[in-house]
């Protein structure tokens, strides 16, 4: 289908039965999608309504069923809607900060989930959007007490909104500080080898004895936080990675010797001695596949451990003089209540620009080639990102609408 752009509701009431909902009508938006109008609409929050859709069908001439569906998004009559595909619709909800705003509005997908609204046929779903930043996900290998947990550990802490951890199944038992759910899904053989013949992980391995893999939902649950995905994982799972639709940075940590390499180990003091030996006797071979395999164009060697920060920052743009070159976007902003949205090519923009602040006009323009997709019914994370914040100087004529 060809894109159709928005439009309010009320140039269409020729074409609407008497049913629509007078109150509301000045705060809908319509958007058509093949034979049905789907009518979003903002609801006087006074009313203790939220945000919605009804559906007109445009064959039969009737509404499919005139309530009010979809009590996700916040109450606000002052919402934009712009149509992004066939399926999907993109709701921009004014008087909110930009990270709060956007609503993805699912139509016509036959799914079910506890997060769905069935209407006659029509499936509906709300997921909230999510501005992310959406380059690749980072594998990090590296032999038992190299420093990965440290390194990422430090990641995690001076950035907290922009990686997420991937969290791993094993069958290992937790360590004294470890919590279930946070450093590992800690599981049973059984329970987890079942899973893995039921397609749930993207990778696993035998390590030291014991069984770790990712899980798709592991690596989902980031993404859909809008977050860079860090998976800690050995060289086999990084393997698989490769061999997998994953498009991923690969970094082995390498120790400085093999002598320092023991004496972390010993010095974590979270192994037994029979476990610290098989660990070294692994690293070894690790070392050398990790060297030889050519899977890894990054290799970071951890000797003094600030100095292998940095280097992991450099590789992944985020040492200070790289970071300021960067445009990044202006999360906390607030979007204006009078704002418009359209959609130009794989851009959408929206135009903040008010009567008052002529001159200041803000027009974000958000990259929706980095839009992801999504199970039917639990629509990813829209994990747009600004890639353009522009500011002033800008002709509104020449916005499209
Ligand atoms: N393939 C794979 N390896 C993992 C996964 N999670 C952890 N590992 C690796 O398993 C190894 C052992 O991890 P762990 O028991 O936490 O010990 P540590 O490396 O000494 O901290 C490390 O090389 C991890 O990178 C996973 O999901 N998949
Ligand atoms: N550059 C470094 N110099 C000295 N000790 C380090 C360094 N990096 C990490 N460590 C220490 O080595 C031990 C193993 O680090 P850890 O992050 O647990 O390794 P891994 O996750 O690779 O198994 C920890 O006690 C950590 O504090």
């Amino acid at each position: 289908m060809g894109e159709t752009p928005a439009f309010f509701a009320d140039n269409l009431l020729g074409d609407f039965p008497k049913k629509v909902d007078s109150k509301s009508k000045a705060n809908e938006t319509a958007i058509v999608v093949g034979s049905k109008i789907y009518v979003i609409n903002g609801v006087d929050p006074e009313s203790g309504s939220t945000i919605g859709v009804r559906i007109f069908d445009k064959t039969s001439g009737e509404w499919i069923n005139p309530i009010v569906l979809g009590t996700k998004p916040e109450p606000s009559k002052h919402h934009s809607a712009v149509l992004l595909n066939d399926d999907r619709v993109l709701v921009v909800r004014g008087n909110s900060t930009f990270s709060e705003c956007f609503w993805f509005l699912e139509v016509g997908t036959p799914f079910v989930s506890e997060q769905e609204n069935t209407l006659g046929n029509e499936v509906v779903a709300w997921s909230k959007g999510v501005l992310g930043n959406v380059e690749k996900p980072i594998v990090i290998s590296g032999p038992s007490g190299v420093g990965k947990g440290t390194l990422i550990s430090k990641l995690m802490k001076e950035f907290p909104s922009m990686f997420g951890f991937s969290v791993s199944h094993t069958t290992r038992a937790p360590r004294e500080k470890e919590q279930n759910g946070i450093h590992y899904h800690f599981t049973d053989r059984t329970v987890m080898e079942r899973e893995i013949k039921d397609g749930k992980f993207l990778e696993f391995a035998s390590v030291h004895g014991n069984l770790y893999g990712t899980s798709v939902e592991a690596v989902k649950v980031v993404a859909d936080a809008g977050k860079r995905c860090i998976l800690d994982i050995d060289v086999q799972g990084a393997r698989s990675v490769k061999a997998s639709t994953l498009d991923a940075i690969f970094i082995f940590v390498s120790p400085p010797s093999f002598e320092e390499l023991e004496k972390r180990l010993r010095a974590r003091a979270t192994e037994t001695e029979e476990q610290i030996q098989k660990r070294l006797r692994n690293a070894r071979a690790e070392l050398e596949q990790g060297k030889s395999s050519g899977l890894f164009y990054h290799i970071l060697v951890n000797d003094d451990l600030e100095t292998c920060y940095e280097k992991l920052k450099n590789i992944l743009c985020l040492s200070e003089d790289v970071k300021s070159a960067r445009k990044t976007f202006p999360e906390s902003i607030d979007l204006s209540i009078e704002h418009s949205v359209s959609k130009i090519d794989q851009n959408l923009l929206i135009n903040c620009s008010t009567a008052e602040h002529e001159k200041a006009s803000n027009v974000y323009v958000l990259d929706l080639s980095l839009l992801k997709g999504g199970a039917p019914g639990r629509t990813r994370g829209l994990n747009m990102y600004a890639n353009n914040p522009l500011a002033g100087d800008v002709n509104r004529d020449n916005q499209l609408s």
